[in-house]
Formats: C-alpha cells, sequence, structure tokens
C-alpha cells in the first residue's frame, strides 16, 4: 500500500519493475540528492514467511562486504509490511543471459570476467563468508562492463571460522559439489571454489558440465564427473562385466589392480595412445 512506499519516496524516485523474482521485486530507481540510477529491491514480509531470516543473513552479509566486484548495498529501509534494499545499479542485466546471447565467451573475456568472480570469492572467504549459491544468475553486469555479485541470502558465516564444517545443502545442484550434494559435512568456501570451476566451463562453453531434467542424473554426473568414460568401456570389454560394475569398482578407488590399471589405461590416453588393454600373451613371457 503507498503507506509503505512514504518513506522510500522521500529519497527516492521509483520507475519502472525489472524483475521480479520468487519472494522480491526489483525496480528502477534515482536517488533525489544525487540524481545517481539505483535499483530498489522490494520484498513483502509477510509473502518472505520463514524465508525472512535469508533476507536478515543477506543485509548483514552485504553490510560487511566492500568490494568493486560485489554488488553494493547503499541503504535498507524496513516499513511494517516491507523490506527495501537499495542496491548499485547493474544496467548489464545477469551474467547468465549474457552467455546466451553470445552463445558462449571468447577466452579472453571469460578470463576477464573470471578473475573478478576470484577476486571477488577471494575477499568473501577472507571475510569469514562463504556464499554458497555462486551461479551466472548471481552475477551482474555494471555499466562499465564489470560484475557484480549478488544474493549472500545462502551465504554462510561459520562461527568457528571457515574451516567449520557446513552441512545446510543449498544452492543450484549443477554448481553443487560432490561432497554437497552427498549431504556430507563440508567446508563452505570449498564449496565455491567447485561452483567456481563450473562457471569457468559455462562461461567458455556455454552450457554446465553436469547437467539434466533429473537432479538424481545431475548428482550421478557430478559423483562421476572425473571418470572416463573410454577407459570404463575398454575395461568392461576387457572383463567381459558390464559398464556399471566396472564403475563401481573403480569408485571405490581401491587402489587395487583395478584401480592401476584404470589410472594407466587414462595415462596412455592423456598421451594420444590407444585406450587398449593386451590380451594375456599365450606365450607367457
Ligand atoms: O540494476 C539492476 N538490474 C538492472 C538494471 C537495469 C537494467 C537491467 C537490470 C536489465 C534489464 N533491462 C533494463 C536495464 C539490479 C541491481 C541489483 C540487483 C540485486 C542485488 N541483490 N539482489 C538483487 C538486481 C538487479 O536487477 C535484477 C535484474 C532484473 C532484470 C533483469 C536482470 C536482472
Amino acid at each position: 500500500s503507498a503507506g509503505d512506499y512514504e518513506e522510500i519516496l522521500k529519497y527516492y524516485e521509483l520507475h519502472e519493475t525489472i524483475g521480479t523474482g520468487g519472494f522480491a521485486k526489483v525496480k528502477l530507481a534515482r536517488h533525489l540528492l544525487t540524481a545517481e540510477k539505483v535499483a530498489i529491491k522490494i520484498m513483502d514480509k509477510a509473502a518472505l514467511g520463514d524465508d525472512l531470516p535469508r533476507v536478515k543473513i543477506e543485509i548483514d552479509a552485504m553490510k560487511n562486504l566492500s568490494h568493486q566486484h560485489i554488488c553494493r548495498l547503499y541503504q535498507v529501509i524496513e516499513t511494517s509490511k516491507k523490506i527495501f534494499m537499495v542496491l548499485e545499479y547493474c544496467p548489464g542485466g545477469e551474467l547468465f543471459d549474457y552467455i546466451i546471447s553470445k552463445d558462449r565467451l571468447s577466452e579472453e573475456e571469460a578470463r576477464v570476467f573470471f578473475r573478478q568472480i576470484v577476486s571477488a570469492i577471494a575477499y568473501v572467504h577472507g571475510k569469514g563468508y562463504a556464499h554458497r549459491d555462486l551461479k551466472p544468475e548471481n552475477l551482474l553486469i555494471d555499466k562499465e562492463h564489470n560484475l557484480k555479485l549478488i544474493d549472500f541470502g545462502l551465504c554462510a558465516k561459520p562461527k568457528g571460522g571457515l574451516d567449520y564444517h557446513l552441512n545446510t545443502c543449498c544452492g543450484s545442484p549443477a554448481y553443487a559439489a560432490p561432497e554437497l550434494i552427498q549431504g556430507k559435512a563440508y567446508i563452505g568456501s570449498e564449496a565455491d571454489i567447485w561452483s567456481m570451476g563450473v562457471l569457468l566451463y559455462a562461461l567458455l562453453c556455454g552450457f554446465l558440465p553436469f547437467d539434466d531434467a533429473n537432479v538424481m542424473v545431475t548428482y550421478k554426473k557430478i559423483m562421476l564427473g572425473h571418470i572416463d568414460e573410454d577407459c570404463v568401456t575398454e575395461l568392461s570389454v576387457f572383463h567381459k562385466q558390464s559398464r556399471e560394475s566396472i564403475l563401481e569398482l573403480i569408485s571405490e578407488w581401491k587402489y587395487d589392480h583395478m584401480s592401476a590399471t584404470y589410472f594407466l589405461l587414462q595415462s596412455k590416453k592423456a598421451r594420444g595412445k590407444h585406450v587398449c588393454l593386451r590380451v594375456p600373451c599365450l606365450t607367457g613371457h
């Protein structure tokens, strides 16, 4: 209702709504005193429900973060029904849409962007936070074509410091680290590093390394990430066993003869040699 906007309208001229997310909408606005453009994220407290703590986490985190590649929070206004976050203007929109519009980025452009992401995450980790929802949708492009990290709603600032294990499984499946999707205790900063690797792949390829319509298949692909298909096929043919049984045997990493053969097949392949196993010599030498 108009009453909720009374205070924000003292300082900002509100313009069109440019985005409506889950429980927030983003409006363009102009700061009256400086005439600077800003984005205002408007949340309805009732609609937020039990997501309200997530907004508090985000606001507290952003108040502590000041970095050239993190979207700046300028002001927070809370009324009885609404929360307004006045944020840095990022007219380039989401990196996600930008990658799609260009199919994939050149190595030069990907390198510039990736260095900005690494710089932002190194800073976030240095302040004792883990972002935990790194993905191209959470990286906006500003008017100078630089990246700005957003959405600290899932971030964690473990009391015991960053080497403290976290448990809540969160973030987007395609960007989630193996230990996270296995429900194991994990180190937040290490999970962020994994997500950055997936992000780099997405920048350079324009598609995701581990993805499927079915989230369980996505998880399976993440867990098998490092398995080399050719080597598995050669082993299953040689041992006259199914691919699945060979996969099971390899994934146990027992450092038995199966592990050795798999590793040595991989190194043969890496050196451009045929991925093949010798039939045992009949003459026994
Ligand atoms: O300034 C922001 N967005 C933004 C501003 C102008 C324009 C665009 C986008 C692209 C759409 N065409 C009009 C130009 C902007 C700033 C901060 C945050 C933000 C910071 N924590 N949480 C959210 C979100 C923002 O937006 C979300 C968005 C809306 C529509 C599409 C793409 C992105």
